[in-house]
């Protein structure tokens, strides 16, 4: 069971490397992985296990996160529109985005990092992603607000991007441009 002793906190390189792509059709250790790392969101967002094992609640996790420089992250979230979005990808790409980019009125937040970091976070407002899902199979997902929003968090985690490397250091809270409010 992944808990927070597992999590890799800023200052670790592994965070500012780039991860390698995994092979496929994926091992047998690595969907093991992918599955242990879906299991860490959905126990983070139970009330009962979260306290239980002192986890802080997550809605995505990236395989760099846990110390593996791999091409791996998990999502499990529900949107606006009480979309569920619960995944395990091998190898995700954004295929495309808009031009038009988005951002959350409350910044975001990362479980690699022990601190408030105050800012908005401008990222694509739609992006369409294509990977491998657990079970073996090419999945491509187009993705808007705060979906996309979580996307691109975790993929940015493979490419050793941190999300307040998007936070403008001379205004935080400038209004990005041709960027949407999401609250
Ligand atoms: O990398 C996952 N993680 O650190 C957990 C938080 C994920 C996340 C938080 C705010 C907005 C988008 C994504
Ligand atoms: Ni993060």
């Amino acid at each position: 069971m992944i808990t927070m002793k597992d999590i890799i906190r800023e200052g670790d390189p592994i965070l500012r490397e780039v991860a390698s792509e995994v092979d496929l059709p994926p091992s047998e250790e690595n969907k093991e992985t992918l599955e242990e790392m879906l299991q860490y969101l959905k126990n983070s967002q139970d009330e009962q296990i979260c306290d239980r094992y002192n986890l802080r609640p997550g809605v995505g996790l990236a395989a760099p996160q846990i110390g593996l420089s791999k091409r791996m992250l998990a999502v499990h979230f529900t949107d606006f529109n009480e979309k569920l979005y619960s995944y395990g990808l091998f190898n995700p790409r954004i295929v495309s985005h808009s031009v038009e980019k988005a951002y959350l009125t409350s910044g975001e937040g990362c479980l690699s990092v022990d601190r408030e970091v105050p800012g908005y976070v401008p990222r694509y407002a739609r992006v369409t992603i294509k990977a491998t899902d657990l079970e073996g199979n090419e999945v491509k997902l187009r993705l808007r607000d705060f979906a996309a929003i979580v996307f691109q968090h975790e993929i940015d985690h493979l490419n050793g991007v941190m999300f307040y490397d998007h936070i403008d250091p001379d205004n935080p809270f400038k209004e990005p441009e041709n960027a949407k409010p999401l609250d």
